[in-house]
């Protein structure tokens, strides 16, 4: 299980995360990371992941602290996939998830000169005829999914995806989010997914953190989180949570509630 300990996160002297103590969040489960733009999502993502630095606090994966194990510990027990994937990676499809398997480390070497597990995997994700393509000539979803393929072959404990399905359409959304609920049970994975689309955290989503400036607004089950207060005090709009016809919950936005302070801008570039 995965357990924050009072997270403190900066870049530079600004803070972004802020005394931030969540979960434990359970092995078999995914967890929907929620909040507005700006609100630390992405920062406490690669935090945890252990790409940017702690100021403060702990991240405990199976009540061990992650930052002694040194790097090749974390890297074999955390995958990570970034919100953009890097523009320019000239390998194909096959290659860029076999190398991502190399990279890590111990017994999945084995596996990883497995192609038949590679190909398999992307078979599952739909992309088994773009295994012989180049990255760098993907279409955004296409990449997406390639970019899932290689988080989720190194087998990890831990699977970190900041917003994966961003440039997906509409039935790979709900193919891919599938295939990681039976992954993650499947596999005793901890979950974490950045999203936006509320409606999926409540559907898809075993539990919900919600942010908002960066600090933890909401904690628990997805009919818990997203509610019309939180609603409210998160997103600034007024909104309800119905059930639907076929007993599914639906987020429905009624229009603004309060006009939110306008986003933080980024650091100035150091000169
Ligand atoms: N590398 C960086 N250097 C300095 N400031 C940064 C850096 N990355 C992000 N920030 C700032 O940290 C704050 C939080 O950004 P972050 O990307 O974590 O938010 P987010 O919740 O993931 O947002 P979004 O939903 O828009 O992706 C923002 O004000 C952003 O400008």
């Amino acid at each position: 299980m995965l357990e924050l300990r009072r997270l403190d996160v900066a870049y530079g002297r600004r803070a972004i995360v802020e005394d931030l103590s969540a979960g434990p969040l359970a092995a078999d489960t995914v967890t929907a990371l929620l909040g507005p733009n700006g609100s630390g999502k992405s920062t406490l993502l690669k935090a945890v992941a252990g790409l940017v630095p702690l100021r403060g606090g702990q991240v405990l994966l199976d009540g061990r602290d992650l930052a002694d194990g040194g790097f090749a510990q974390r890297a074999r027990q955390v995958a990570y996939l970034p919100q953009s994937l890097p523009a320019a990676v000239h390998l194909r499809v096959f290659e860029s998830v076999l190398a991502a398997a190399h990279a890590t480390v111990g017994s999945l070497r084995a596996q990883a000169a497995d192609t038949g597990a590679v190909m398999a995997l992307l078979e599952r994700l739909g992309i088994g005829h773009l295994a012989l393509h180049y990255l760098d000539r993907l279409s955004g979803g296409q990449k997406q999914l390639a970019g899932l393929a290689q988080a989720l072959v190194r087998q990890p404990r831990l699977l970190l995806l900041d917003e994966p399905l961003s440039a997906l359409d509409l039935n790979h959304q709900f193919h891919v989010l599938d295939l990681l609920r039976e992954e993650t049970r499947e596999r005793g994975l901890v979950t974490v997914i950045v999203l936006h689309d509320l409606n999926i955290a409540l559907r898809h989503a075993d539990r919900c953190l919600l942010m908002r400036g960066g600090r933890l607004l909401a904690e628990g089950a997805p009919r818990d989180v997203v509610t019309a207060e939180t609603l409210a005090a998160a997103y600034g709009v007024r909104g309800r949570v119905e059930t639907c016809s076929r007993g599914l919950p639906q987020v429905i936005i009624d229009g603004l509630a309060v006009s939110l302070p306008p986003l933080s801008p980024p650091m100035p570039p150091t000169p």
